[in-house]
């Protein structure tokens, strides 16, 4: 057997897979076992969701290093998937040790492909270390489901050099999205933010001058001696309006994060894997705190969007599906970085979903979604607000910002008056 097909099992062994076909459903997870078990007639319903005697192949990115990794799946994400699945269903897949943090590897499995092991594309994909590529063969006479994993022999052939019988599973407490978050979607100190973008240097030079630039000094404690309150909320909840009326109303300063000075790359970044955004917001957040530890000393300051925006939007892009895959309340998810400036206040503004689409309208966005896409960002909505409202200490104080403007701003001020005594 191949050597690197030795490490490639290393990982592999023992891992739970889950396949999402429906994201406002469960996935169907299986145990990958050794050796086949009886089964019930009820878990043929698993394997004919997925395979439907359809010949399927998976593709899992597990190259080591974190920031490989991310941008590899990417590159099979919009490059190999759309040229090997045309007229195939694609799912989402994961493999993971079942509640084990940072285990979950992400892939593709590709069903009714028919002759993918014959194509010189199977031969460059199996022979990539940077993936493990399995296909899934039905045994016809005791109907059990087997993933083959594929590697490169030492004379060249390809091989299947381990076989596991998909066993129907109980889904694990954690769903799978949820297990890698920390230190990959959402960054707890500054340092661990740091060392990725560090660590990315090479291909995105303009990491070196934002790291230059939030090198100056890390404020914890704030000097200053007036309030500090943050106004989040989703597109469109009205938070420029209230931050500016705010800012007026009580001679304040207003700052923003990601801070303006970092506005010019923010679009390069956006573009850039998960991985590398959350650690250029997590940043912009130490800037802004910079900045209020400053301007603190002299106004009050509102701050437009800060910390609970980076997590609550990491979190929520991170965990696929349901708004019940979200790590529960009181997850250590949700907490404050140890080393970011605490605000004195945090708001959350809220509106109803009908309301906000009235708004981004009257904008000029969202006129061409499709229903499929509106329903999808309504899911991805409630795992924003949700996420929101369990980030802790400071968990945000819920605002109402349906009624118009200048009530909203009132009602605000009266939060701020009693919890700031300003
Ligand atoms: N309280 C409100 N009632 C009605 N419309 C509002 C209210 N606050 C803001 N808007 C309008 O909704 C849209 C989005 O507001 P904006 O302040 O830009 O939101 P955000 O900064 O949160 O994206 C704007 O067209 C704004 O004029
Ligand atoms: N402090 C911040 C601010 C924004 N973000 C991210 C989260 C979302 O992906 C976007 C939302 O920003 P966007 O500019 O669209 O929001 P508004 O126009 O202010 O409503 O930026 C963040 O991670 N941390």
């Amino acid at each position: 057997m191949a050597k690197q097909a030795f490490s490639r099992l290393g990982r592999w062994c023992s891992r739970m897979f889950a396949v999402e076909c429906d994201p406002s459903s469960d996935p169907v997870y299986f145990a990958l076992t050794k050796t086949p078990q009886t089964r019930q007639c009820s878990e043929r319903q698993a394997f004919e969701k997925i395979f439907r005697k359809a010949k399927s192949f998976s593709l899992h990115v597990c190259t080591e290093d974190k920031i490989q990794r991310a941008k590899f799946y990417e590159d099979i994400k919009n490059n190999t998937i759309p040229g090997v699945s045309r007229g195939c269903s694609v799912f989402d897949v994961f493999s993971f040790h079942p509640d084990v943090k940072n285990s979950a590897l992400r892939g593709f499995l590709v069903r009714g492909v028919a002759d993918i092991q014959e194509t010189g594309l199977f031969d460059e994909l199996v022979r990539n270390p940077g993936l493990n590529v399995c296909t899934y063969v039905l045994e016809e006479d005791t109907e059990h489901w087997w993933q083959h994993l594929w590697s490169k022999a030492e004379d060249g052939r390809m091989v299947v050099v381990e076989k596991y019988c998909l066993v129907p599973a109980e889904k694990p407490e954690h769903h799978p999205s949820t297990l890698n978050i920390i230190n990959s979607d959402v960054f707890y100190k500054f340092g661990d933010a740091c060392k990725v973008l560090r660590e990315c240097t090479k291909f995105i030079p303009e990491s070196k001058e934002l790291l230059e630039l939030v090198d100056q000094g890390l404020p914890l404690k704030r000097e200053g001696r007036f309030p500090v309150i943050v106004i989040e909320g989703l597109d469109a909840t009205g938070k420029t309006t209230l931050t500016r009326s705010l800012t007026d109303t009580l001679n304040a300063t207003l700052l923003q994060s990601p801070p303006q000075c970092l506005s010019p790359w923010r679009p390069r970044f956006d573009s850039e894997p998960a991985l590398l955004r959350r650690a250029f917001y997590a940043l912009g957040n130490y800037i802004t705190a910079g900045q209020i530890d400053r301007a603190s000393a002299h106004a009050p300051v509102i701050v437009d969007r800060y910390w609970h925006s980076t997590a609550a939007y990491g979190i929520a892009t991170a965990v696929s599906g349901r708004v019940d895959n979200l790590p529960g309340p009181g997850s250590e998810v949700y907490r404050w970085p140890v080393d970011l400036l605490q605000p004195d206040l945090v708001l959350l503004l809220t509106v109803s979903p009908e309301e906000r689409i009235r708004r981004l309208r009257f904008r000029g966005a969202e006129k061409t979604r499709e229903e499929a896409e509106l329903e999808a960002n309504d899911r991805f909505r409630s795992k924003v607000e949700q996420a929101y409202k369990r980030i802790e200490d400071p968990a945000c104080v819920v605002v109402d910002a349906s009624p118009p403007p200048d009530q909203v701003l009132q009602q605000v001020l009266l939060l701020i008056k009693n919890k700031c005594h300003l």
